[in-house]
């Protein structure tokens, strides 16, 4: 049985619903800004990751810009008080409306992933007699080795314009009044652990910056994304992702010029460990070989176990009987509706609650209706 959770207040709640730790996610935003701070460096909330509003809310408060990846995600970030002068929009895809939008909006740089979005930014900027500022997406051709969904920074992948392609970003850069390069941008994938994908990142960021450096166009920003890991596993043992050891990577690995400045765009990292999905257990069903949990909650609350086999930790925080094992699956009409194979639990019985950690970040906001469901509602540690 957890001691983490406020059972008897959870109890009372209809689930499924997120549950938010804002008391971890204040320490967490505490420590990134504290450590990205000691090295100048600029850090920028992936929004795509969570967009709660109560979350929101806390990262505002410590002064984080926002990094967008839609029209949507730039309007959620200004209902929510970020100032446009903080928000950074990525994407492969931009609707004109969604250019618009930043440009009607001044926010701060769109980070562009290719020629002819270079151009459409040009015409909207100067149909409105002002200059975009962008910074020029590459793809570094760097292999983050986390799981290939997720990896967005080999050439094969959409993201981004890969280097043999410079020259034309350069040549169209020349001929646009209304655009200013501010900067460079990359970004290789998410949940890495592995820290030394971050260091090849910086080589590789090196040999670009030195390339923008010789045709005499010297970006005023370095961004190099986000991307860094949280521990699934074991989220009591480390809450709080390793900033320190992370920023260091990027203090030692980059040869920086003059006053530029270092952007992050962290999600995972920040929202992630703050979030469980608490579900209930409907049935318990005899299976071959284990038995099944059946809960309330499934893939439509939460895809990433049905999407990437990712996983999560399974926590029953009713029961404190010794442990069998179970299928822990949910109620919709997939196969792929799993949370767990096999997962050692004290015995469980219809009625429990269930915690599936480590959710707070690609939970939520990935939610869907399939099956006509709900989206999820949310409760948070500071209002119970
Ligand atoms: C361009 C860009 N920036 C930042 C992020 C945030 O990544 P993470 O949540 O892994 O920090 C993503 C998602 O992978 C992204 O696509
Ligand atoms: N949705 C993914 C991360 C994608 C990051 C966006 N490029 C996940 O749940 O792990």
């Amino acid at each position: 049985m957890s001691d983490s959770f406020p059972l008897q207040k959870l109890q009372n709640i209809t689930t499924p619903f997120y549950y938010y730790d804002m008391e971890l996610l204040e320490r967490t935003l505490k420590t990134v800004s504290e450590e990205a701070q000691k090295h100048g460096f600029v850090v920028h909330y992936a929004i795509k990751s969570n967009a709660n509003p109560r979350v929101l809310e806390m990262i505002r408060s410590f002064g984080l810009g926002v990094d967008c990846v839609s029209g949507f995600e730039v309007q959620r970030a200004l209902d929510a008080g970020f100032k446009a002068s903080g928000i950074v929009f990525a994407g492969v895809g931009k609707a004109d409306w969604e250019i618009e939008l930043g440009l009607d909006n001044d926010i701060a740089c769109f980070n562009v992933e290719s020629v002819p979005e270079l151009e459409i930014i040009n015409d909207l900027a100067a149909q409105r007699g002002k200059t975009a500022n962008v910074a020029i997406r590459i793809n570094p051709n760097v292999n983050a080795k986390t799981h290939h969904y997720i990896t967005t920074g080999l050439k094969e992948n959409k993201f981004g314009i890969n280097q043999w392609d410079l020259e034309k970003v350069t040549d169209a850069l020349n001929k646009m009044k209304n655009i200013k390069l501010e900067g460079i941008h990359f970004h290789i994938g998410s949940q890495i652990t592995d820290l030394s994908s971050f260091q090849d990142l910086c080589v590789r960021v090196n040999e670009i910056h030195e390339w923008f450096v010789s045709q005499h166009l010297a970006p005023r920003v370095i961004n190099v994304g986000g991307g860094l890991g949280i521990d699934y596993e074991d989220p009591d043992q480390n809450p709080i992702p390793d900033f320190e050891g992370y920023f260091k990577v990027f203090k030692e690995g980059l040869n920086l010029r003059g006053d530029q400045e270092v952007h992050f765009e962290l999600g995972r990292s920040i929202t992630g460990q703050a979030g469980s999905l608490i579900t209930k257990v409907l049935y318990i069903k005899e299976g071959v070989k284990t038995k099944f949990a059946i809960v309330d909650g499934g893939m439509t609350e939460l895809i990433r176990p049905a999407l990437y086999q990712a996983y999560h930790k399974i926590e029953n925080l009713s029961s404190a009987a010794p442990e069998e094992k179970y299928d822990v699956v949910g109620p919709i009409c997939e196969s792929s509706d799993s949370f767990g194979k096999a997962v050692s639990l004290p015995r469980t019985s219809r009625g429990d609650l269930v915690a599936v950690r480590s959710a707070g970040a690609y939970g939520e906001v990935m939610a869907s209706q399939y099956n006509l469901r709900n989206i999820p509602a949310s409760a948070y540690s500071d209002q119970l």
